[in-house]
């Protein structure tokens, strides 16, 4: 008889929501911790617990909390690889990592310096064999306004063209109630226009209804999100209508959205309204060490909720191929993947 962690462990998997530093182990915080005990941080302050919620608002505190003690380089390659491996332990074939370049006076941390460790980790990883294909995406966080904005794209276009192709595309995420997304049109179309994957968090909270109608026009390559998206009311076309006609598909992190309280238990998640429509849903982790998870379980957990076979869960993680960023000859290598790991994975016996 299969366990069900076991079949999702081994089920192959493609990642395309995690953001570094929400994906930070307790193991590496110990690490970390360790690193810097005048800080004074205890493991409470950097995750939220089974059972546990807090307000979307109070996780951003968490994050601020994670950034001091993650402000060199070297906590950025300790953290970025640690990262990769669990990911690549939890059955993750392809993982497109994302995070906020920050620039740190005392330590003398540059933005670019940020992007090249981070990369460099990625690099390292591969060296040392890790079965994991990973790709960076450059994140904009909405609280640092427009400016900002530009130069991180200027930034990423810069990578774009001398990762040999590891950093894809830009991300836009943040505080969600902070700053308008008009105020990153500029940015995100030039991004869009230099041949920049554009994924966006969009409609997480309720009272995004502008923006979201906004930036759909851009239209972005993959949506976070999109809990309200079904909800509010566009102008002429509805939300739902702009994102299904151009079939942007969804990043859907369950576990992060039920703990952040912006949906109130799993079996109201999105999720299976968008999966019934036969839309893109991509299932992800979102900050897989603040929420305590990991995408294996994550897709237990969809399977659970919504009663989900394991031929359905199969196919779920197969089609997530198709969302990626990589290039053709990247999806056609995972494809083949899937198609050898088949077998051995899915036709063992289930419970
Ligand atoms: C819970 N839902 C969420 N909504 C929006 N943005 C989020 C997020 N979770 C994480 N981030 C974004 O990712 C940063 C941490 O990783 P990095 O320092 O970039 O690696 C956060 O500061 C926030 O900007
Ligand atoms: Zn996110």
């Amino acid at each position: 008889m299969g366990d069900e962690n076991d079949f999702y462990r081994q089920l192959p998997k493609v990642e395309l929501h995690a953001h570094l530093n929400g994906s930070v182990s307790s193991e590496t915080i110990d690490k970390l911790i360790a690193r810097k005990p005048h800080l004074n941080i205890q493991h409470s302050m950097t995750a939220i617990r089974s059972g546990q919620r807090r307000t979307l608002e109070e996780c951003f505190q968490v994050f601020k909390v994670i950034h001091q003690l993650v402000d060199t380089e070297e906590d950025i390659l300790m953290v970025a690889k640690d990262v990769i491996k669990e990911f690549a332990d939890d059955g993750v074939k392809y993982l497109e990592l994302r995070s906020t370049p920050r620039e740190d006076p005392k330590t003398g941390m540059t933005k670019r310096r940020y992007v090249e460790t981070v990369l460099g980790a990625i690099r390292q990883c591969k060296e040392e064999g890790v079965d994991i294909d990973v790709r960076f995406l450059v994140a904009i966080d909405r609280r640092n306004g427009a400016e900002v904005a530009m130069e991180t794209v200027r930034l990423a276009e810069d990578f774009m063209l001398s990762s040999d192709g590891v950093v894809v595309g830009l991300d836009l995420s943040g505080d969600p109630t902070v700053g308008h997304g008009r105020d990153f049109l500029p940015a995100l179309q030039r991004a869009k226009n230099g041949g920049l994957k554009l994924a966006l968090h969009l409609s997480e909270v309720s009272s995004q209804a502008d923006e979201s109608e906004l930036l759909l026009d851009l239209p972005p390559d993959r949506i976070g999100h999109g809990t309200f998206l079904r909800t509010e009311a566009g102008d002429t076309e509805s939300l739902v209508e702009k994102v299904r006609r151009n079939n942007v598909p969804l990043e859907l992190c369950l576990t992060s959205n039920v703990k952040g309280q912006t949906v109130p238990s799993y079996d109201k998640h999105h999720f299976l309204y968008w999966y019934k429509l036969g839309h893109p849903c991509v299932i992800c982790t979102d900050d897989k060490g603040v929420f305590c998870t990991s995408l294996s379980q994550e897709y237990q957990l969809a399977a659970s909720t919504f009663d989900l076979s394991r031929e359905v869960m199969w196919d779920l993680s197969q089609k997530a191929i198709g969302c990626t960023f990589a290039p053709l000859s990247v999806k056609e290598q995972l494809e083949q993947t899937w198609a050898e790991l088949k077998p051995r994975v899915l036709q063992t016996p289930g419970p």
